[in-house]
């Protein structure tokens, strides 16, 4: 059927696709033993700059010339997630379990005939599920971007681009594509760059450091500059691969150019970071010196801390590039690509182990001192996994198991997003798992999302693709009522009202960055007296809560000093009246006894003389008795001798 088709050996089909057997195998990741979930996780109290309110900055961007989304595409009223569909091709034919409604925007699954039987009841129905828009297998790569993606990017707006689905679905496909069909992230390079060509600022001297806009002074721009001169030395040139790439893309959209004012200045940046086993890593991070030589030992992957503030979510420590073309964004995709977990499993020769993050950020700076952000994510997600389908064992297992945990949270956070747009009053629990702190903008309706859900049509993937639909669903309806931000501003007031040229301009922030450093030293100042005042007074608590404690244990000590006298006392009175109840009754009963045994010697003593009585009787009896006995006896002698004399007579 159609699965013996799904798992092609992943060929090197384009310099985007990263398994390239020339690549290091010392730079490849190596599953991690230990399980670390969440202690990387760090709170912060960085908050951002304030001081200046969104109405004045949207004024100065209006007045510059820039349309803002916010006004014109109704972002203020309710908007929903947009998720896409897209169904994978399949040989011969996809199943009819799955059929695209007329209007195109709905799926309406059946079980297939031999699983209608077996499935669950619940699977056996026909379902109806809605998208923002289906693509069927003959949908090409180019109008899934200008469906998904491509306006978004013209108007500007920070945007969550993820794909998810199946293992072997087509995700990364979706994303990177190949040499003859470029996905969403090479498309959107092309995009962005051609939009701000003439705007792009060829130095680093502002950057996002932890979640901020900061501007750079000239020591630290050149360091930025020789840390981009490494990495890109690292990276391999595009060569010919490129100009192919470009070719196609330009053949297939006519990206127009931002109308934008001379004064505007644009820095690119890009980062790259996956999600291994619940464990973040930075893939753009500098090779360690030395790193051609095959023999010196690798220093094993440091997993990154993803610090959270309210809201505000970055990656400390992440590698962040300076890029001034598309193509130079290309190799360090290309070189984070290489670097990224794959295995092999039996639904996919070439399985993503981990979900990956490339992000892109794109600053502006305004002549009027505005300066903007607009924050590109591409995501992609590693696949959702039946664990009995795959066979998956050992560390294959474990990275499944992962895998689907935090797609479960995932789903749970839409779920809680979802029930929050309907006015309920969940917590969404983004800090359950790593992809979900990093997605909190996008599921918090603070910058776009756009899903693309990934389907292989066959009935081998029917519960699966159900349970992906289902996710999907909860994804599509969420609505986010709170407005949402087309690009962060912040404002540096020393500029306003000034019409500076670029270079005037930067002179400008490198001042305000020496003045906002003064400032800081006495904030720092400040900040040593602070400290210093709360240690003081936390030593003096501590004394004074020391000698509270003493002064209670003593008091202690005598109430149970005082409660033991008692208690004694007590127990000596119970002893005592216990003591003279058991002698009264010892003697009452000592009474008693003493009165039954007289009582009974006495009848003894009775008995006794009656005995005697009776004894003496007898021996009177018997004394009679031999007394006659001894008179017949000698009667009877008399008798006989007067009998003999008689005879002896006669
Ligand atoms: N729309 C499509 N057109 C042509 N080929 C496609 C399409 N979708 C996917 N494929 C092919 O299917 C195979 C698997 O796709 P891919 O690697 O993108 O899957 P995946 O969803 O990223 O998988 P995993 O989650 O395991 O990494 C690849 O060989 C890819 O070229």
């Amino acid at each position: 059927m159609a699965s013996a088709n799904l798992n092609p050996q992943r060929e090197v089909r384009s310099f985007l696709m990263a398994r390239d057997p020339s690549i290091d195998r010392r730079f490849r990741p190596r599953p991690q033993k230990r399980e670390r979930l969440f202690a990387e996780i760090e709170e912060d109290d960085y908050s951002s700059d304030s001081s200046v309110s969104d109405t004045d900055i949207d004024s100065d961007i209006r007045s510059s010339g820039i349309t803002d989304a916010n006004s014109s595409d109704g972002s203020h009223i309710e908007s929903g997630a947009l998720v896409y569909l897209r169904l994978r091709p399949v040989s011969p034919c996809p199943s009819p379990a799955y059929k695209i409604s007329e209007d195109g925007n709905v799926l309406i699954t059946g079980p297939p005939l031999e699983c209608a039987s077996t499935s669950n009841n619940k699977n056996s129905m026909e379902k109806h599920y809605s998208f923002s828009g289906i693509f069927n297998a003959a949908v090409s790569q180019s109008e899934v971007y200008e469906k998904c993606i491509g306006q978004k990017i013209e108007m500007e707006e920070s945007l969550s681009v993820m794909t998810y689905g199946t293992s072997g679905s087509g995700k990364t496909f979706t994303l990177l594509g190949d040499a003859n069909r470029p996905g969403v992230i090479p498309r959107s390079l092309e995009h962005i760059f051609t939009q701000y060509q003439t705007n792009i600022y060829p130095n680093p001297v502002l950057k996002l450091v932890n979640g901020r806009i900061t501007v750079l002074d000239d020591s630290a721009a050149a360091k930025e500059n020789s840390m981009r001169c490494k990495i890109m030395s690292s990276c391999p040139e595009l060569e010919g691969d490129y100009a192919n790439l470009q070719q196609r893309i330009a053949a297939d959209h006519n990206f127009p150019q931002l109308q934008l004012d001379d004064g505007v200045s644009v820095l690119i940046w890009v980062s790259f970071v996956e999600i291994y086993n619940e464990l973040v890593y930075d893939l753009l991070a500098p090779m360690p010196t030395g790193g051609n030589n095959k023999m010196q030992k690798v220093p094993a992957r440091k997993n990154l801390k993803i610090v959270c503030n309210d809201g505000n979510v970055f990656i400390k420590g992440l590698t962040s590039v300076f890029v001034k073309t598309s193509a130079e964004a290309l190799r360090l995709l290309r070189w984070g690509l290489q670097k990224l977990t794959y295995a092999s499993t039996s639904i996919n020769a070439n399985s993503s182990r981990s979900h990956c993050i490339f992000f892109v950020d794109v600053l502006k700076y305004y002549r009027s001192g505005v300066i903007t952000e607009t924050s590109f994510k591409f995501c992609d997600l590693a696949g959702s996994e039946r664990l009995d389908k795959t066979g998956n064992m050992g560390s294959r297992l474990k990275e499944a198991q992962r895998i689907n945990t935090s797609l479960m949270v995932l789903g749970r956070c839409l779920d809680a997003a979802n029930s929050v747009s309907a006015g309920g009053k969940d917590r969404i629990p983004f800090r359950e798992s790593k992809l979900t702190m990093l997605l909190q903008a996008a599921l918090l309706g603070k910058e776009k999302m756009a899903m693309i859900v990934n389907v292989t049509p066959t009935d081998k993937y029917y519960e699966e693709n159900l349970n992906v639909l289902s996710f999907a669903a909860i994804a599509k309806n969420i609505l986010f009522k709170a407005p949402v931000t087309k690009q962060n501003k912040s404002r540096y007031s020393v500029f306003e009202g000034k019409e500076l040229d670029n270079n005037e301009y930067v002179q400008q922030l490198l001042e305000e960055n020496a003045f906002l450093r003064n400032d800081n030293e006495d904030l720092l100042d400040e900040n040593a007296r602070l400290r210093d005042e709360i240690e003081r007074l936390t030593n003096e608590r501590t004394d004074e809560l020391q000698k509270q404690e003493q002064e209670l244990r003593i008091q202690l000590v005598d109430s149970f000093q005082i409660t033991l006298e008692e208690n004694k006392k007590n127990f000596e009175r119970r002893l005592q009246t216990e003591l003279e109840s058991q002698k009264r009754i010892f003697e009452s009963k000592m009474e008693f006894l003493k009165r039954k045994y007289e009582d009974e010697l006495e009848d003894l003593r009775e008995e006794v003389e009656e005995l005697e009585k009776e004894n003496k009787e007898n021996i009177e009896k018997l004394e009679l008795k031999e007394t006659h006995a001894k008179i017949e006896g000698n009667e009877n002698m008399q008798n006989q001798m007067l009998s003999k004399k008689r005879r002896t007579i006669e």
